[in-house]
Formats: structure tokens, C-alpha cells, sequence
């Protein structure tokens, strides 16, 4: 059973952002999505979310065609930006009830979920402040929270762990192997390659729009015929092969 299934998928802005891409994620995995600066990794995960149309392409989440029911699609995923909205005047709390209402969550449910999720990303003691003296971690971990508490199957993270401290990074790392523990799907891009290498099942590499590699790490190791290299030096030398063969 596959998560997301995307195949054939692109996006033009002035030049392709997303150039006939094929990726699957398969259900109960954790997946990163490493690339260089505007490999296309954002628009991909855009397109995911419903947030942007493709020109081309199919996108399947567990089996639900994302591009003719974007509602439904959206009803099973979580999409956390990298630049997260909150709404200022609301408490943590009050924001996850407000999104879990939106969700169709019960009350009861929702509020165990949020009082939960807050406790596990160290925001408890903040559950009843006004979200608009938070900093820009804190406000992080509450997108995070609300974009987890209907319980969505699969999660889709842009870039979740920049600007957060250690114990704020450790929280949200704790949180989403959580989720996968329970059954979730997540798929995360990031340039911390150790977070990759750490918490990742499968790793797929973007260029130019288009996977260039894909596998555990030590499948990659072995593309990039490095031996026992870092997934640094492998995830460097991929792409400099692509280049060079562009
Ligand atoms: N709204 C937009 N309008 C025009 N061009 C865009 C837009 N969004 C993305 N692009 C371009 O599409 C390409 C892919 O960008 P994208 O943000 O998907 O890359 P990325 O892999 O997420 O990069 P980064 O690691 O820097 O976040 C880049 O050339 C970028 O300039």
C-alpha cells in the first residue's frame, strides 16, 4: 500500500520546477527528501498539500487522487510549511481545538489530543498564553501540533527543524517517529543530512526536478559507490554526478 504515489508530475514557473517527477512512499514510512537549493523538493511537497496545481502529473494519496478530490486528499494529510501560520490572539490550546473542530473532531477527543501533543513539544506550560509572544520555535512546534492533532496518515514536513534549539528539535523528532510508530506515514525535506541519515527509513534524492536516487542509505552508498561513506559525501557525490551528466 503506498502513501503517495506520484507519477509524471511537473510544474513550470519561468523555467520546470518539477520535471517528470515519479516518487512513491510506501504506508508506515518514514521518508526524507534531500536536494540542493531549488531542486523543486518545496513545489513537489506543494503540490501534495493541494496548495499549488500542476501543469502535469498524477498524485495519489492512499489511493485517493489528490488532483480530482483535493478535499478528501486533504482530509488524511498534514502539510506543516516552513514558514507556519498561527492565528496570534489564540492560546496553543484554543488553536488546536479551533483546527480539530474544523476537522470534525469531538471535543473531548480533541482536547486530550492537544493537551498531549502540547505536552510532548515541551509547550504545556504555554498551553493557556497567547500565542503572540511566542518565538519563532515555539510557533513552530504549535503549526506542528495543529497540523497533527486530526490525526492525519500522512504527514508532510517542509524543512521541520530549522530554527528549532536541541530540546525543540528533539521534541519534534520524538513526536514524528511517534507518529510513525503508530502507523503514520511521514515524509520530511531537510538539509540536516544527520537527520536524515538517523530517523529515515528511505532517503530520495531531487535534482532539476527530478529524483535522481533513492533507497536506504546503504543503498545510496552503493550508487554512489563510496563504501562506508557519510550520507553527506554520498548525497555530494550523486549529485555531482548528475550535474556533470547534465
Ligand atoms: N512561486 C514561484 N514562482 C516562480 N518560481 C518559483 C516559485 N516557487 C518556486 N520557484 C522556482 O522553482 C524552483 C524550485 O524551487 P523549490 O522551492 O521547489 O526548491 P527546493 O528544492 O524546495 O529548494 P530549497 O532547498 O532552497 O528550499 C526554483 O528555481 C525556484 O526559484
Amino acid at each position: 500500500m503506498f502513501a503517495l504515489q506520484i507519477q509524471h508530475l511537473s510544474k513550470r514557473f519561468d523555467r520546470p520546477a518539477v520535471d517528470g517527477l515519479d516518487l512513491s512512499v510506501r504506508a508506515g514510512e518514514f521518508y526524507a527528501l534531500l536536494g540542493p537549493n531549488g531542486a523543486g523538493k518545496t513545489t513537489t511537497l506543494r503540490m501534495v498539500a493541494g496548495l499549488l496545481r500542476p501543469d502535469a502529473g498524477t498524485i495519489s494519496i492512499f489511493g485517493i487522487d489528490a488532483l480530482a478530490d483535493p478535499v478528501g486528499a486533504k482530509r488524511i494529510t498534514a502539510w506543516v510549511s516552513d514558514e507556519p501560520m498561527i492565528y496570534d490572539k489564540l492560546t496553543p490550546l484554543e488553536y488546536l481545538e479551533f483546527v480539530a473542530g474544523l476537522w470534525g473532531v469531538e471535543a473531548a477527543a480533541a482536547e486530550a489530543r492537544a493537551e498531549a501533543l502540547l505536552g510532548w513539544l515541551g509547550l504545556a506550560p504555554h498551553a493557556r498564553s497567547r500565542c503572540e509572544g511566542f518565538s519563532k520555535g515555539m510557533r513552530q512546534k504549535v503549526a506542528l501540533a495543529g497540523a497533527l492533532v486530526h490525526e492525519p496518515r500522512l504527514i508532510i514536513l517542509d524543512e521541520p527543524l530549522t530554527g528549532l534549539d536541541a530540546a525543540s528539535a528533539r521534541q519534534v523528532k520524538d513526536v514524528l517517529l511517534q507518529r510513525v510508530r503508530a502507523g503514520g506515514t511521514v515524509i520530511m525535506t531537510t538539509h540536516i543530512l544527520e537527520v536524515a541519515e538517523r530517523m529515515a527509513e528511505r532517503i530520495g534524492v531531487i535534482a532539476h526536478g527530478r529524483l535522481i536516487a533513492e533507497g536506504t542509505l546503504d543503498e545510496l552508498r552503493g550508487m554512489a559507490g563510496l563504501g562506508a561513506a557519510s550520507l553527506e559525501d554520498v548525497f555530494l557525490d550523486l549529485v555531482a554526478a548528475r550535474e556533470a551528466a547534465a
